[in-house]
Protein backbone atom coordinates (compact mmCIF):
# COMPACT_ATOMS: atom_id res chain seq x y z
CA UNK A 1 0.00 0.00 0.00
CA UNK A 2 3.03 2.43 0.62
CA UNK A 3 5.59 3.60 -1.36
CA UNK A 4 7.46 5.01 2.03
CA UNK A 5 10.19 2.69 3.67
CA UNK A 6 7.82 2.88 6.89
CA UNK A 7 9.69 4.14 10.56
CA UNK A 8 7.88 4.63 13.38
CA UNK A 9 7.55 5.28 17.52
CA UNK A 10 7.67 2.31 19.93
CA UNK A 11 7.15 3.01 23.52
CA UNK A 12 8.63 -0.20 25.05
CA UNK A 13 11.99 -0.79 23.49
CA UNK A 14 12.90 -4.52 25.14
CA UNK A 15 14.46 -5.64 21.70
CA UNK A 16 16.30 -2.46 21.13
CA UNK A 17 14.19 -0.62 18.52
CA UNK A 18 15.02 3.09 18.02
CA UNK A 19 12.38 5.65 19.00
CA UNK A 20 11.94 6.99 15.76
CA UNK A 21 14.10 4.73 12.59
CA UNK A 22 13.27 7.43 10.02
CA UNK A 23 16.27 9.22 10.60
CA UNK A 24 19.57 10.06 11.17
CA UNK A 25 20.73 6.69 9.14
CA UNK A 26 24.19 7.21 7.92
CA UNK A 27 22.15 8.19 4.66
CA UNK A 28 21.23 11.23 6.04
CA UNK A 29 22.11 14.32 4.88
CA UNK A 30 25.45 15.84 6.47
CA UNK A 31 24.96 16.89 10.03
CA UNK A 32 21.77 14.99 10.44
CA UNK A 33 23.06 11.68 11.11
CA UNK A 34 22.18 11.59 14.70
CA UNK A 35 19.97 14.29 14.48
CA UNK A 36 16.98 12.40 15.82
CA UNK A 37 18.09 12.59 19.35
CA UNK A 38 19.75 11.35 22.17
CA UNK A 39 20.93 6.82 22.49
CA UNK A 40 18.79 4.88 24.78
CA UNK A 41 18.95 2.32 26.93
CA UNK A 42 17.25 -1.41 26.71
CA UNK A 43 14.04 0.33 28.75
CA UNK A 44 14.65 3.23 26.68
CA UNK A 45 15.34 5.67 28.91
CA UNK A 46 18.25 8.15 27.99
CA UNK A 47 21.50 7.97 28.34
CA UNK A 48 24.93 9.73 27.47
CA UNK A 49 26.83 9.24 24.46
CA UNK A 50 29.79 7.72 24.06
CA UNK A 51 32.90 9.08 22.33
CA UNK A 52 33.68 6.93 19.94
CA UNK A 53 31.15 4.57 20.17
CA UNK A 54 32.58 2.32 22.47
CA UNK A 55 31.40 -1.07 23.90
CA UNK A 56 28.42 -1.85 26.14
CA UNK A 57 29.01 -5.20 27.20
CA UNK A 58 25.88 -7.63 27.77
CA UNK A 59 26.01 -8.93 31.94
CA UNK A 60 24.83 -12.39 30.07
CA UNK A 61 27.58 -14.69 29.14
CA UNK A 62 28.27 -15.09 25.52
CA UNK A 63 27.06 -18.71 25.18
CA UNK A 64 23.54 -17.61 27.31
CA UNK A 65 23.01 -14.44 25.19
CA UNK A 66 20.41 -14.12 22.57
CA UNK A 67 19.50 -17.92 21.91
CA UNK A 68 16.38 -16.82 20.31
CA UNK A 69 16.13 -14.57 17.47
CA UNK A 70 13.41 -11.99 17.50
CA UNK A 71 10.64 -12.44 14.69
CA UNK A 72 11.21 -8.78 13.36
CA UNK A 73 14.78 -10.02 12.89
CA UNK A 74 14.48 -13.07 10.85
CA UNK A 75 12.17 -11.65 8.75
CA UNK A 76 14.40 -8.77 7.79
CA UNK A 77 17.00 -11.89 7.42
CA UNK A 78 14.46 -13.74 5.04
CA UNK A 79 13.72 -10.63 2.72
CA UNK A 80 17.29 -9.90 2.07
CA UNK A 81 17.94 -13.62 1.21
CA UNK A 82 14.92 -12.80 -1.16
CA UNK A 83 16.51 -9.92 -2.59
CA UNK A 84 19.89 -11.87 -2.83
CA UNK A 85 18.16 -13.95 -5.48
CA UNK A 86 16.55 -11.38 -7.20
CA UNK A 87 12.98 -10.41 -5.46
CA UNK A 88 11.75 -7.14 -5.00
CA UNK A 89 12.41 -5.86 -1.68
CA UNK A 90 8.97 -3.74 -1.78
CA UNK A 91 7.80 -6.75 -2.98
CA UNK A 92 9.00 -9.19 -0.27
CA UNK A 93 8.59 -7.41 2.52
CA UNK A 94 4.69 -7.47 2.56
CA UNK A 95 4.39 -11.03 2.14
CA UNK A 96 6.53 -11.58 4.68
CA UNK A 97 5.49 -9.32 7.26
CA UNK A 98 1.89 -11.06 6.15
CA UNK A 99 2.94 -14.23 6.81
CA UNK A 100 4.70 -13.67 10.02
CA UNK A 101 1.85 -11.63 11.10
CA UNK A 102 4.45 -8.68 12.16
CA UNK A 103 2.18 -5.42 12.37
CA UNK A 104 2.11 -2.10 13.41
CA UNK A 105 5.90 -0.43 14.82
CA UNK A 106 6.96 -4.13 14.63
CA UNK A 107 6.59 -4.23 11.10
CA UNK A 108 8.03 -0.45 10.83
CA UNK A 109 11.12 -1.49 12.52
CA UNK A 110 11.59 -4.59 10.16
CA UNK A 111 10.86 -2.26 6.78
CA UNK A 112 13.89 0.35 8.26
CA UNK A 113 16.28 -2.93 8.67
CA UNK A 114 15.82 -4.12 5.27
CA UNK A 115 15.66 -1.26 3.54
CA UNK A 116 18.13 0.36 5.29
CA UNK A 117 20.96 -3.02 4.95
CA UNK A 118 20.23 -3.32 1.83
CA UNK A 119 20.42 0.36 0.81
CA UNK A 120 23.58 1.10 3.16
CA UNK A 121 25.47 -1.83 1.69
CA UNK A 122 28.08 -0.04 -0.44
CA UNK A 123 28.95 1.62 3.13
CA UNK A 124 28.42 -1.17 5.41
CA UNK A 125 30.12 -3.97 3.31
CA UNK A 126 33.70 -2.12 3.85
CA UNK A 127 32.81 -1.45 7.47
CA UNK A 128 32.02 -5.01 7.93
CA UNK A 129 35.30 -6.34 6.02
CA UNK A 130 37.27 -3.99 8.33
CA UNK A 131 36.08 -5.01 11.15
CA UNK A 132 36.48 -9.09 9.78
CA UNK A 133 39.79 -7.89 8.34
CA UNK A 134 39.22 -9.91 5.59
CA UNK A 135 37.65 -8.78 1.85
CA UNK A 136 33.53 -9.06 1.96
CA UNK A 137 33.78 -11.60 -0.73
CA UNK A 138 35.83 -14.16 1.18
CA UNK A 139 32.73 -14.19 3.67
CA UNK A 140 29.77 -16.27 2.87
CA UNK A 141 27.26 -14.13 1.58
CA UNK A 142 24.43 -15.45 4.23
CA UNK A 143 26.03 -14.31 7.02
CA UNK A 144 27.06 -11.02 5.55
CA UNK A 145 23.62 -10.28 5.21
CA UNK A 146 23.29 -10.55 8.89
CA UNK A 147 26.32 -8.51 9.44
CA UNK A 148 24.60 -5.81 7.35
CA UNK A 149 21.12 -6.35 9.07
CA UNK A 150 23.57 -5.61 12.46
CA UNK A 151 25.46 -2.78 10.51
CA UNK A 152 22.53 -0.77 10.02
CA UNK A 153 21.20 -1.17 13.46
CA UNK A 154 24.86 0.30 14.92
CA UNK A 155 25.40 2.54 12.58
CA UNK A 156 22.07 3.79 10.74
CA UNK A 157 19.30 3.03 13.66
CA UNK A 158 19.64 3.81 17.34
CA UNK A 159 19.18 0.24 18.43
CA UNK A 160 21.56 0.09 21.83
CA UNK A 161 24.42 -1.49 21.32
CA UNK A 162 24.10 -4.73 23.43
CA UNK A 163 20.48 -4.95 21.90
CA UNK A 164 22.19 -4.86 18.09
CA UNK A 165 24.93 -7.44 19.13
CA UNK A 166 23.24 -9.78 21.06
CA UNK A 167 19.96 -9.49 18.07
CA UNK A 168 22.73 -9.85 15.47
CA UNK A 169 24.17 -12.73 17.37
CA UNK A 170 21.06 -14.55 17.81
CA UNK A 171 19.77 -14.12 14.46
CA UNK A 172 23.24 -15.33 12.74
CA UNK A 173 23.19 -18.60 15.59
CA UNK A 174 19.72 -19.65 14.32
CA UNK A 175 20.41 -18.69 10.26
CA UNK A 176 23.84 -19.06 9.47
CA UNK A 177 25.08 -22.03 12.70
CA UNK A 178 26.82 -21.39 15.86
CA UNK A 179 30.27 -21.28 14.08
CA UNK A 180 29.21 -18.18 12.37
CA UNK A 181 27.70 -16.91 15.49
CA UNK A 182 30.87 -16.59 17.00
CA UNK A 183 32.60 -14.69 14.13
CA UNK A 184 29.34 -12.76 13.87
CA UNK A 185 29.65 -11.92 17.29
CA UNK A 186 33.42 -10.89 17.08
CA UNK A 187 32.90 -8.72 14.01
CA UNK A 188 29.75 -6.67 15.48
CA UNK A 189 31.91 -5.97 18.82
CA UNK A 190 34.40 -4.47 16.93
CA UNK A 191 31.69 -2.14 14.24
CA UNK A 192 30.59 -1.52 17.66
CA UNK A 193 33.52 0.03 18.64
CA UNK A 194 33.82 3.21 16.76
CA UNK A 195 30.68 5.87 15.89
CA UNK A 196 29.25 6.26 12.61
CA UNK A 197 31.62 8.94 11.59
CA UNK A 198 34.59 7.39 13.00
CA UNK A 199 33.82 4.42 10.21
CA UNK A 200 33.28 7.04 7.52
CA UNK A 201 36.51 8.32 8.25
CA UNK A 202 37.91 5.19 8.43
CA UNK A 203 36.46 3.68 4.99
CA UNK A 204 35.68 6.78 2.68
CA UNK A 205 38.76 7.48 0.49
CA UNK A 206 40.41 10.80 0.85
CA UNK A 207 42.33 11.08 -2.71
CA UNK A 208 40.39 13.92 -3.62
CA UNK A 209 38.08 12.16 -6.33
CA UNK A 210 34.65 13.29 -4.97
CA UNK A 211 32.44 10.68 -7.06
CA UNK A 212 34.23 7.76 -4.93
CA UNK A 213 33.74 9.30 -1.79
CA UNK A 214 30.36 10.02 -2.00
CA UNK A 215 29.97 6.69 -3.98
CA UNK A 216 30.85 5.17 -0.71
CA UNK A 217 29.66 7.59 2.04
CA UNK A 218 25.92 7.17 0.67
CA UNK A 219 26.18 3.45 -0.61
CA UNK A 220 25.73 4.18 -4.45
CA UNK A 221 27.63 2.69 -7.06
CA UNK A 222 30.31 4.96 -8.89
CA UNK A 223 28.61 4.63 -12.16
CA UNK A 224 25.14 6.03 -11.06
CA UNK A 225 27.26 8.84 -9.22
CA UNK A 226 28.62 9.82 -12.35
CA UNK A 227 25.45 9.73 -14.24
CA UNK A 228 23.83 11.54 -11.71
CA UNK A 229 26.76 14.48 -12.02
CA UNK A 230 26.26 14.18 -15.41
CA UNK A 231 22.53 14.73 -14.98
CA UNK A 232 22.43 17.37 -12.93
CA UNK A 233 24.78 19.38 -15.39
CA UNK A 234 23.25 18.08 -18.17
CA UNK A 235 19.54 19.85 -17.21
CA UNK A 236 21.30 22.60 -16.13
CA UNK A 237 20.45 21.89 -12.41
CA UNK A 238 23.93 22.56 -11.64
CA UNK A 239 26.49 24.88 -12.98
CA UNK A 240 30.67 23.69 -12.56
CA UNK A 241 31.01 25.96 -9.04
CA UNK A 242 27.52 24.08 -7.57
CA UNK A 243 27.97 20.43 -8.27
CA UNK A 244 30.01 19.16 -5.86
CA UNK A 245 27.55 20.56 -3.19
CA UNK A 246 24.41 19.51 -5.38
CA UNK A 247 25.62 15.87 -6.12
CA UNK A 248 26.27 15.46 -2.61
CA UNK A 249 22.73 17.13 -1.90
CA UNK A 250 21.68 14.27 -4.15
CA UNK A 251 22.76 11.27 -3.22
CA UNK A 252 22.07 12.45 0.13
CA UNK A 253 18.76 12.43 -0.28
CA UNK A 254 18.66 9.32 -2.35
CA UNK A 255 18.99 7.69 1.21
CA UNK A 256 16.30 9.38 2.83
CA UNK A 257 12.74 7.62 2.91
CA UNK A 258 10.46 9.18 0.71
CA UNK A 259 7.51 11.31 2.41
CA UNK A 260 4.16 9.10 1.73
CA UNK A 261 2.19 11.05 -0.80
CA UNK A 262 -1.25 10.62 -1.39
CA UNK A 263 -3.38 11.60 -4.73
CA UNK A 264 -6.57 12.48 -4.58
CA UNK A 265 -8.16 11.52 -8.06
CA UNK A 266 -10.58 14.46 -8.98
CA UNK A 267 -13.94 12.73 -9.17
CA UNK A 268 -13.56 10.72 -7.17
CA UNK A 269 -11.97 11.84 -4.01
CA UNK A 270 -10.81 15.26 -3.01
CA UNK A 271 -7.65 16.78 -0.86
CA UNK A 272 -9.89 18.18 1.86
CA UNK A 273 -11.68 14.49 2.30
CA UNK A 274 -7.60 13.46 3.00
CA UNK A 275 -7.57 16.52 4.91
CA UNK A 276 -10.15 15.32 7.03
CA UNK A 277 -8.43 11.53 7.18
CA UNK A 278 -5.37 13.26 8.84
CA UNK A 279 -3.06 14.31 5.37
CA UNK A 280 -2.36 17.47 4.85
CA UNK A 281 -2.28 19.23 1.70
CA UNK A 282 0.10 19.19 -0.57
CA UNK A 283 1.75 22.73 -1.50
CA UNK A 284 2.87 21.23 -5.00
CA UNK A 285 0.61 19.12 -5.94
CA UNK A 286 -2.87 21.00 -6.51
CA UNK A 287 -4.55 17.25 -5.92
CA UNK A 288 -2.18 15.75 -3.53
CA UNK A 289 -1.78 15.21 -0.23
CA UNK A 290 1.15 14.44 2.55
CA UNK A 291 0.75 11.81 5.15
CA UNK A 292 2.53 12.54 7.96
CA UNK A 293 2.32 9.22 9.93
CA UNK A 294 0.43 5.80 9.90
CA UNK A 295 -0.71 3.49 7.48
CA UNK A 296 -2.48 5.00 4.37
CA UNK A 297 -4.68 2.09 3.82
CA UNK A 298 -6.63 3.36 6.91
CA UNK A 299 -7.89 6.15 4.83
CA UNK A 300 -11.27 5.48 3.17
CA UNK A 301 -10.61 6.89 0.30
CA UNK A 302 -7.61 4.59 -0.22
CA UNK A 303 -8.75 1.85 0.24
CA UNK A 304 -11.57 2.19 -2.08
CA UNK A 305 -9.20 3.18 -4.86
CA UNK A 306 -10.36 6.97 -5.08
CA UNK A 307 -7.19 7.94 -3.69
CA UNK A 308 -3.76 6.27 -3.66
CA UNK A 309 -0.02 6.55 -2.56
CA UNK A 310 1.42 8.53 -5.34
CA UNK A 311 4.67 10.83 -5.98
CA UNK A 312 4.01 14.31 -6.30
CA UNK A 313 5.94 14.58 -9.65
CA UNK A 314 4.23 11.41 -10.93
CA UNK A 315 1.00 13.76 -10.47
CA UNK A 316 2.19 16.91 -11.94
CA UNK A 317 2.92 14.89 -14.95
CA UNK A 318 0.17 13.62 -15.22
CA UNK A 319 -1.84 16.62 -14.59
CA UNK A 320 0.61 18.14 -17.31
CA UNK A 321 -0.38 16.46 -20.20
CA UNK A 322 -4.56 16.83 -19.48
CA UNK A 323 -3.58 20.70 -19.55
CA UNK A 324 -1.95 21.09 -22.49
CA UNK A 325 -4.56 23.14 -25.24
CA UNK A 326 -5.78 20.48 -27.76
CA UNK A 327 -8.26 21.29 -30.42
CA UNK A 328 -10.06 17.89 -31.34
CA UNK A 329 -13.29 16.83 -31.92
CA UNK A 330 -14.82 15.49 -28.49
CA UNK A 331 -15.00 13.26 -27.34
CA UNK A 332 -11.00 13.57 -27.45
CA UNK A 333 -9.60 9.71 -27.23
CA UNK A 334 -6.47 9.66 -24.69
CA UNK A 335 -3.59 6.67 -24.78
CA UNK A 336 -1.42 5.87 -21.40
CA UNK A 337 0.79 3.45 -23.67
CA UNK A 338 3.07 1.66 -20.67
CA UNK A 339 0.53 2.16 -18.16
CA UNK A 340 1.38 -0.75 -15.39
CA UNK A 341 1.04 -0.82 -12.06
CA UNK A 342 -1.73 2.13 -13.16
CA UNK A 343 -0.34 5.12 -11.09
CA UNK A 344 -0.75 7.75 -13.50
CA UNK A 345 -3.52 6.28 -15.34
CA UNK A 346 -5.16 6.24 -12.21
CA UNK A 347 -5.39 9.64 -12.11
CA UNK A 348 -5.72 9.91 -16.09
CA UNK A 349 -8.82 8.29 -15.96
CA UNK A 350 -10.10 10.53 -13.51
CA UNK A 351 -8.91 13.49 -15.78
CA UNK A 352 -10.50 12.06 -18.68
CA UNK A 353 -13.91 11.46 -17.14
CA UNK A 354 -13.82 15.41 -15.97
CA UNK A 355 -13.09 16.13 -19.91
CA UNK A 356 -15.72 13.73 -21.35
CA UNK A 357 -12.65 11.56 -22.85
CA UNK A 358 -11.83 8.50 -23.19
CA UNK A 359 -8.80 6.21 -21.99
CA UNK A 360 -6.62 3.63 -23.65
CA UNK A 361 -4.68 2.10 -20.57
CA UNK A 362 -2.07 0.00 -22.55
CA UNK A 363 0.92 -2.69 -21.08
CA UNK A 364 3.05 -4.96 -22.29
CA UNK A 365 2.40 -7.76 -19.23
CA UNK A 366 -1.07 -9.53 -18.78
CA UNK A 367 0.37 -9.52 -14.60
CA UNK A 368 0.85 -5.47 -14.85
CA UNK A 369 -2.40 -5.19 -16.80
CA UNK A 370 -3.97 -6.35 -14.30
CA UNK A 371 -2.68 -4.33 -12.04
CA UNK A 372 -3.84 -1.40 -14.10
CA UNK A 373 -7.63 -2.99 -13.94
CA UNK A 374 -7.48 -3.13 -10.03
CA UNK A 375 -6.28 0.49 -9.93
CA UNK A 376 -8.84 2.10 -12.36
CA UNK A 377 -11.57 0.11 -11.01
CA UNK A 378 -13.70 3.24 -9.25
CA UNK A 379 -13.06 5.42 -12.92
CA UNK A 380 -14.23 2.08 -14.86
CA UNK A 381 -17.45 1.72 -12.76
CA UNK A 382 -18.02 5.46 -13.31
CA UNK A 383 -17.55 5.30 -16.91
CA UNK A 384 -20.89 3.79 -17.57
CA UNK A 385 -22.64 6.93 -15.78
CA UNK A 386 -20.60 9.38 -17.81
CA UNK A 387 -21.16 7.66 -21.19
CA UNK A 388 -17.58 7.31 -21.45
CA UNK A 389 -14.84 4.19 -21.96
CA UNK A 390 -12.00 3.23 -20.77
CA UNK A 391 -10.28 0.43 -22.05
CA UNK A 392 -7.72 -1.63 -20.54
CA UNK A 393 -4.84 -3.65 -22.57
CA UNK A 394 -2.39 -6.18 -23.20
CA UNK A 395 -0.44 -4.66 -25.84
CA UNK A 396 3.23 -3.79 -27.42
CA UNK A 397 3.31 -0.22 -27.41
CA UNK A 398 5.81 0.01 -30.21
CA UNK A 399 3.22 -1.26 -32.23
CA UNK A 400 0.20 1.28 -31.61
CA UNK A 401 1.89 3.82 -34.27
CA UNK A 402 1.29 1.44 -36.84
CA UNK A 403 -1.80 -0.28 -35.63
CA UNK A 404 -4.05 2.78 -34.79
CA UNK A 405 -2.08 5.98 -36.69
CA UNK A 406 -3.32 9.67 -35.73
CA UNK A 407 -5.95 8.17 -33.56
CA UNK A 408 -5.36 9.96 -30.13
CA UNK A 409 -5.16 13.31 -29.01
CA UNK A 410 -3.10 12.88 -25.69
CA UNK A 411 -0.59 10.11 -25.39
CA UNK A 412 1.24 9.81 -22.29
CA UNK A 413 4.84 7.30 -23.12
CA UNK A 414 6.05 7.13 -19.23
CA UNK A 415 8.72 4.54 -20.40
CA UNK A 416 10.45 1.99 -18.97
CA UNK A 417 13.61 2.93 -17.43
CA UNK A 418 16.65 2.36 -15.04
CA UNK A 419 14.77 4.15 -12.08
CA UNK A 420 17.60 6.15 -11.29
CA UNK A 421 15.62 9.33 -10.36
CA UNK A 422 13.76 6.48 -7.82
CA UNK A 423 15.86 5.25 -5.56
CA UNK A 424 14.39 6.57 -2.62
CA UNK A 425 11.85 3.75 -3.42
CA UNK A 426 13.51 0.78 -4.16
CA UNK A 427 16.47 0.00 -1.98
CA UNK A 428 17.68 -2.59 -4.26
CA UNK A 429 17.66 -0.84 -7.23
CA UNK A 430 20.98 1.12 -7.55
CA UNK A 431 22.85 -2.13 -7.11
CA UNK A 432 20.51 -4.23 -9.70
CA UNK A 433 21.57 -1.72 -12.61
CA UNK A 434 24.14 -1.49 -14.75
CA UNK A 435 25.55 1.06 -17.26
CA UNK A 436 24.44 -2.10 -20.09
CA UNK A 437 20.99 -1.67 -19.01
CA UNK A 438 21.14 1.55 -21.05
CA UNK A 439 21.59 0.53 -24.19
CA UNK A 440 18.33 -1.97 -24.56
CA UNK A 441 16.11 0.30 -22.44
CA UNK A 442 17.35 3.31 -24.90
CA UNK A 443 15.97 1.45 -28.28
CA UNK A 444 12.45 0.92 -26.65
CA UNK A 445 12.24 4.08 -25.35
CA UNK A 446 12.91 5.44 -28.77
CA UNK A 447 10.74 3.10 -30.96
CA UNK A 448 8.05 3.56 -27.90
CA UNK A 449 8.13 7.54 -28.40
CA UNK A 450 8.47 7.20 -31.70
CA UNK A 451 5.16 4.92 -32.15
CA UNK A 452 3.10 7.06 -29.81
CA UNK A 453 3.87 10.31 -32.15
CA UNK A 454 2.69 7.86 -35.21
CA UNK A 455 -0.46 7.32 -33.10
CA UNK A 456 -1.35 11.11 -32.20
CA UNK A 457 -3.59 12.70 -34.20
CA UNK A 458 -2.41 16.25 -36.01
CA UNK A 459 -2.91 18.69 -33.04
CA UNK A 460 -2.38 16.05 -30.28
CA UNK A 461 0.27 16.30 -27.63
CA UNK A 462 2.62 13.34 -26.17
CA UNK A 463 4.18 13.46 -23.15
CA UNK A 464 7.32 11.31 -22.70
CA UNK A 465 8.46 10.74 -18.63
CA UNK A 466 10.44 8.75 -17.09
CA UNK A 467 11.58 8.49 -13.31
CA UNK A 468 15.19 8.34 -14.12
CA UNK A 469 17.42 11.83 -14.95
CA UNK A 470 20.11 10.20 -16.67
CA UNK A 471 20.52 12.07 -19.88
CA UNK A 472 20.49 8.91 -22.06
CA UNK A 473 17.08 8.53 -21.05
CA UNK A 474 15.61 11.71 -21.40
CA UNK A 475 17.08 14.34 -23.52
CA UNK A 476 18.79 11.98 -25.42
CA UNK A 477 16.08 9.92 -26.58
CA UNK A 478 13.58 13.20 -27.20
CA UNK A 479 16.94 14.18 -29.50
CA UNK A 480 17.27 10.90 -31.86
CA UNK A 481 13.37 10.99 -32.14
CA UNK A 482 12.59 14.27 -33.04
CA UNK A 483 15.28 15.02 -35.19
CA UNK A 484 14.48 12.30 -37.50
CA UNK A 485 11.18 14.01 -37.73
CA UNK A 486 9.20 16.87 -39.37
CA UNK A 487 6.15 16.56 -37.62
CA UNK A 488 6.65 17.24 -34.25
CA UNK A 489 8.03 19.60 -32.00
CA UNK A 490 8.52 20.26 -28.30
CA UNK A 491 6.34 22.41 -26.24
CA UNK A 492 7.71 24.25 -23.23
CA UNK A 493 6.70 21.50 -20.57
CA UNK A 494 7.39 24.10 -17.88
CA UNK A 495 4.46 26.12 -18.77
CA UNK A 496 2.30 23.36 -17.46
CA UNK A 497 3.81 22.23 -14.57
CA UNK A 498 1.71 24.46 -11.76
CA UNK A 499 1.86 24.20 -8.02
CA UNK A 500 -1.42 23.80 -5.74
CA UNK A 501 -1.83 27.43 -5.76
CA UNK A 502 -1.59 27.97 -9.36
CA UNK A 503 2.11 29.03 -10.01
CA UNK A 504 4.54 27.88 -12.16
CA UNK A 505 6.95 25.00 -10.43
CA UNK A 506 10.64 26.34 -10.06
CA UNK A 507 12.59 24.00 -12.29
CA UNK A 508 16.16 24.74 -12.85
CA UNK A 509 17.74 24.77 -15.87
CA UNK A 510 16.79 26.63 -19.13
CA UNK A 511 15.42 24.67 -21.83
CA UNK A 512 11.74 23.58 -22.24
CA UNK A 513 11.65 20.12 -20.63
CA UNK A 514 11.09 19.17 -16.91
CA UNK A 515 13.35 17.70 -14.64
CA UNK A 516 12.44 17.42 -11.08
CA UNK A 517 14.60 16.34 -8.39
CA UNK A 518 14.74 14.41 -5.16
CA UNK A 519 16.84 16.90 -3.08
CA UNK A 520 15.18 20.09 -4.90
CA UNK A 521 10.96 19.06 -4.70
CA UNK A 522 10.83 16.41 -2.47
CA UNK A 523 10.04 14.14 -5.39
CA UNK A 524 11.07 11.15 -7.76
CA UNK A 525 13.30 12.34 -10.11
CA UNK A 526 10.76 12.62 -12.96
CA UNK A 527 11.31 13.40 -16.37
CA UNK A 528 9.16 15.05 -18.88
CA UNK A 529 8.87 16.44 -22.39
CA UNK A 530 5.89 17.53 -23.68
CA UNK A 531 5.40 17.47 -27.73
CA UNK A 532 2.90 18.53 -30.18
CA UNK A 533 2.22 16.43 -33.61
CA UNK A 534 1.92 19.33 -36.15
CA UNK A 535 0.82 17.01 -38.85
C1 LIG B 1 7.71 3.24 -15.76
S1 LIG B 1 6.58 1.96 -15.87
C2 LIG B 1 5.07 2.83 -16.03
C3 LIG B 1 4.53 3.30 -14.72
C4 LIG B 1 3.09 3.73 -14.81
N1 LIG B 1 2.89 4.74 -15.83
C5 LIG B 1 2.56 4.23 -13.49
O1 LIG B 1 2.49 5.46 -13.28
O2 LIG B 1 2.20 3.40 -12.65
C6 LIG B 1 6.83 1.35 -17.47
C7 LIG B 1 5.88 0.24 -17.85
O3 LIG B 1 6.08 -0.02 -19.24
C8 LIG B 1 5.85 -1.38 -19.46
N2 LIG B 1 6.44 -1.73 -20.76
C9 LIG B 1 7.65 -2.21 -21.04
N3 LIG B 1 7.78 -2.42 -22.35
C10 LIG B 1 6.61 -2.07 -22.92
C11 LIG B 1 6.11 -2.09 -24.25
N4 LIG B 1 6.87 -2.52 -25.26
N5 LIG B 1 4.86 -1.69 -24.45
C12 LIG B 1 4.08 -1.25 -23.44
N6 LIG B 1 4.50 -1.22 -22.16
C13 LIG B 1 5.74 -1.63 -21.92
C14 LIG B 1 6.49 -2.03 -18.26
O4 LIG B 1 6.00 -3.33 -18.08
C15 LIG B 1 6.09 -1.08 -17.16
O5 LIG B 1 4.90 -1.49 -16.56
Amino acid sequence: MSESDGGGRRDDNRSGRPDDNRRGGPGGRDGERRAAGPRRNAQGRQRPERAHGGRERSAQKPSERGRTSDPQRLAAYTVMRAVADGAYANLELPKVLRDKDIRGRDAAFTTELVYGAVRMHGLYDPIISVAAARPIAKIDENVVDTLRLGAHQLLGMRVPTHAAVDETVALARKVNGAGAAGFVNAVMRRISERDLDAWLAEVVPTNGDLTARLAVEHSHPEWVVKALRAALLGHGAATAETIDDDLSSLVASDNDPAKVSLVARPGLSSVSELVDDGAEASWLSPVGAILPGGDPGAIRAVREGRAAVQDEGSQLLALALAAVPVEAEAPEQWLDLCAGPGGKAGLLAALALQAGADLTANEVTEHRTELVRQTLRPALLQAGAHGRTIDVRTGDGRFYGEDEPGRYHRVLVDAPCTGLGALRRRPEARWRRTPADLADLGALQRELLASAIDATAPGGVIAYATCSPHLAETQFVVRDVTRKRDDVELLDAREYLRDASGEVVDVPGGGKTVQLWPHLHGTDGMFLALLRKTR
